[in-house]
């Protein structure tokens, strides 16, 4: 039986170093475990892009002619995009912020009664990524990969969970075909068709060569935002990432030419992210963004990630035509769930550790 999702970390328990939120709506200053500094993360205070040069991420309109190459430009450059005219309804993202707000506001301790566990994947925690990292990030995490039925009947006793199982599916429903229509038109950019990656099918309507987990996020209001970290820098694991972010900017986009660049709201837009596995499947053509997010001192902001790959025992390796022909491919083959794993415990130098010629670098 092929390792689900779910699974894939049952081997690699994670110890944070706390085991459970604050109520971040008692603290008015921020403790000493909140604040960040150079030493916690180099990139902490990396440059902001100079004012003048107003540049960002592209916004991108799906039904423009030219999508595909303005895609595939942005995913060379930038490793992200915004797009519009996506087709998903707006009621669908207002229900899954709905969603998402009215799951953040419950009480802690309920909350809690349907927290991950230490090899889990599923449920209610800090970032993941947090065990790499000194100090303590300004958020709070929920994960769904799978069904949330069971999650969902802790949080919400009555009939609520039922509606907000509905709404999960239909988000899910509808943002895999999205991403699989941004994963060809990013591919036919660059010349590479069905006939290229036997595992992934233009024509399979059900997608079941594909998988995926939402993540939801929320960064409290904060009394010092500007030494506090919301979700620090990372790459996703994912082939794509397809953002909804609430009215309330937050997500930086690292660029090593101009520093870390703030991704602006745009009301009913969606964000793009190249992850790790499309960057190899690409041959580094495509770069995986690194990206973060920071708080705000007034509002909160919630995110939705549907973080999207592959099924879990499919290779994933460069395409022979993206290699050239005297060279050889800059990755070796990998599987989502052994990518994963590998991040698990290397977190952002995963991608080194599975670059061939390593002594190259
Ligand atoms: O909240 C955001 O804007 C970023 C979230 C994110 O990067 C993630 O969940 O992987
Ligand atoms: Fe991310």
């Amino acid at each position: 039986m092929p390792t689900m999702l779910t699974d894939v970390f049952r081997g690699h328990p994670i110890h944070l170093p706390h085991s459970h939120q604050p109520d971040f709506t008692s603290l008015r200053e921020l403790p000493d475990s909140y604040t960040w500094t150079l030493k916690d993360d180099l990139l902490f205070a990396a440059a902001p892009s100079p004012p003048a040069t107003g540049e960002n991420i592209p916004l991108i309109d799906l039904n423009h002619p030219d999508a595909a190459n303005q895609i595939g430009c942005a995913c060379r450059t930038w490793g992200a995009f915004q797009i519009a005219n996506h087709g998903v309804p707006l009621e669908l993202l207002q229900g899954i912020e709905f969603l998402t707000g009215s799951l953040f506001r419950l009480p802690v301790q309920r909350k809690l009664k349907a927290a991950r566990s230490e090899t889990g994947v599923s449920g209610y925690g800090v970032a993941r990524i947090s065990s790499f990292f000194n100090k303590q990030m300004w958020s709070e995490g929920f994960t769904i990969a799978g069904s949330p039925l069971n999650d969902f009947r802790k949080l919400w006793p009555k009939q609520l969970h039922l509606n907000y199982c509905d709404i999960v599916e239909e988000y899910e429903e509808q943002m895999q075909k999205l991403a699989s229509k941004l994963m060809w038109l990013a591919l036919n950019s660059l010349g590479v068709t069905e006939d290229d990656i036997k595992w992934a099918s233009v024509d399979d309507s059900d997608l079941n060569w594909a998988q995926s987990a939402l993540q939801l996020n929320h960064y409290p209001v904060c009394p010092q935002p500007d030494r506090a970290m919301g979700l620090a820098a990372h790459t996703d694991s994912t082939l794509l990432t397809i953002l909804y972010q609430n009215n309330t900017a937050g997500l930086q986009v690292f660029r090593d030419d101009l520093g870390w660049i703030t991704v602006p709201p745009i009301p009913g837009s969606l964000v793009v992210n190249v992850g790790d596995l499309f960057h190899i499947l690409t041959n580094g053509l495509f770069k995986s963004v690194l990206h973060r997010a920071r708080v705000n001192q007034t509002r909160s902001r919630l995110s939705v990630a549907f973080l999207w790959g592959p099924q879990s025992d499919t290779k994933i390796s460069p395409v022979p035509k993206l290699v050239s022909p005297v060279g050889s491919p800059l990755y070796r083959s990998v599987t989502w769930t052994e990518y994963l794993r590998t991040k698990a415990v290397h977190f952002n130098k995963a991608l080194s550790m599975i670059r061939n010629h390593k002594e190259e670098e």
